[in-house]
């Protein structure tokens, strides 16, 4: 399916929302502290739409006195007392891939670790050699299903990372795709080049030779193309160190790549610290933070994104969520969707865990899955609630209120999902 472009030619109306979370008033920075429980809910509402955009979202009577005389012309969708809420942003995933690794799941279930497993030329290093293989249109294939399935479970728009190319070629490859499905899929894209995703093992015992590739050949390279926004590096014992972390992410901002870091993910690593120093729009994982890093983080501003699914599939402590919340930090969710820490496109799926794993209550897990997830991706003004001028991204659960959503769990509870301003999901099935 081609994206429209067009204009739309008539009004969409969702009226009789039994709760409207519009989490107004968040488009400027990410909530903090207790701001993430005001969700800006309307009893009884209603949302006007006008070719892609949110023209009002109020109550039922306010938007009837102010359009009730255009009623005639509109596309009307009734939510039936249901719960309707911002379409889900999801901050943080490897979208561009080929293969799985159902395989390294079972030796990690008889005793393998993720780490033990990279460090024998599997892991990253396996699904690299897969999509250094593969072309562009079966690696679009691939991506596109998990598109399909993100926009299923009420996602409308995710970040994207390359790293599974780890060369020039391969590393433009992905993020060549990334943009043809950000072009053709309804859920939008927003692309990060990751070259620092693993050393690749020709460079094992000259690490420092590879990341000079990253900074001198690959960056030029994809700032050259205008193909990623932001730049990433997987800062890990035994992956690349604080300090060669920082050079890559001072590297990329001298070609106007935002710097983000998967940081402290498997050991404490001063990740956050570096995420702080180098003024990064997001540190994600954080699962072994230290209180400084923490500390840091909410002092800069830092986003923490958190990605529970790689706890809960690698048996790994969770993230301290309510203590980065209550330490001031904006805690966003995400998937992590990859074929090795965390194979899901279950957006809903980890605000549960955020939930019941984390110590985050549903009114902050809505807020970490929408508006903050939209300020990780600098997309805070356009996206993540439901105000005047934002895009039409809008999901109709069949729940009655926003708790419920947590509280059901296990089950996909999205019925309609509209993706600027057009019906994409109905029913649970993609139209
Ligand atoms: N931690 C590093 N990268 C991914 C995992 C990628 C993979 O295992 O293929 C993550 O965010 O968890
Ligand atoms: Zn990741």
């Amino acid at each position: 399916m081609t994206r429209q472009h067009t204009k739309q030619p008539k009004p969409l109306l969702i009226r009789r929302a039994g709760q409207l979370v519009t989490l107004k008033g968040s488009s400027e920075r990410p909530l903090i502290k207790g701001q993430m429980r005001e969700l800006g809910i309307v009893e009884n509402g209603s949302v006007w739409i006008e070719d892609g955009k949110i023209i009002m979202a109020d109550t039922d009577e306010a938007v009837l006195n102010r359009f009730g005389d255009r009623l005639s012309e509109a596309t009307v969708i009734e939510a039936n007392g249901r719960l309707v809420t911002p379409g889900l942003v999801d901050p943080h995933t490897h979208l561009v891939f080929v293969g799985s690794r159902e395989d390294e799941f079972e030796m990690r279930l008889n005793g393998a670790t993720y780490m033990e497993i990279m460090a024998a030329g599997g892991g990253i290093h396996r699904t690299t050699r897969a999509t250094q293989a593969a072309g562009e249109e079966e690696l679009y294939r691939e991506s596109y299903k998990r598109l399909d399935q993100f926009l299923k479970h009420g996602v409308t728009t995710i970040e994207a990372k390359s790293g599974y190319g780890l060369t020039v070629e391969h590393e433009l490859k992905q993020l060549r795709v990334a943009s043809q499905l950000n072009k053709d899929h309804p859920v939008d894209i927003v692309s990060t080049f990751m070259g620092a995703h693993a050393v690749p093992l020709e460079y094992r015992d000259n690490p420092d030779e590879f990341v000079r590739i990253v900074i001198e050949e690959m960056l030029p390279a994809v700032a050259e193309t205008g193909l990623a926004e932001f730049n990433d590096v997987f800062c890990e014992k035994g992956v690349f160190t604080p300090e060669q972390s920082e050079r890559i992410l001072e590297a990329g901002k001298r070609y106007g790549l935002k710097p983000k870091i998967h940081a402290d993910e498997i050991e404490p690593y001063q990740g956050a610290e570096v995420a702080a120093r180098v003024g990064a729009v997001s540190a994600d994982h954080l699962l072994r933070v230290s209180d400084e890093g923490i500390r840091q983080m909410a002092d800069k501003g830092v986003v923490g994104v958190l990605l529970p699914g790689t706890a809960f599939f690698l048996m790994a402590e969770f993230a301290n969520a309510r203590k980065m919340i209550d330490a001031g930090v904006p805690v966003a969710l995400s998937t992590d969707r990859n074929p090795g820490s965390s194979p899901t496109e279950s957006l809903p799926l980890i605000m549960n865990l955020g939930c019941l794993k984390m110590g985050m209550t549903p009114a902050e897990v809505l807020a970490a899955a929408t508006i903050n997830a939209a300020h990780a991706i600098s997309r805070g003004h356009e996206i993540g609630s439901l105000e005047p001028g934002k895009q039409a991204d809008v999901v109709i659960w069949d729940a009655p209120n926003y708790a419920y959503l947590q509280y059901h769990f296990g089950v996909n509870l999205v019925d309609t999902v509209i993706k600027r301003g057009q019906v994409v999901v109905k029913g649970g099935q993609r139209v």
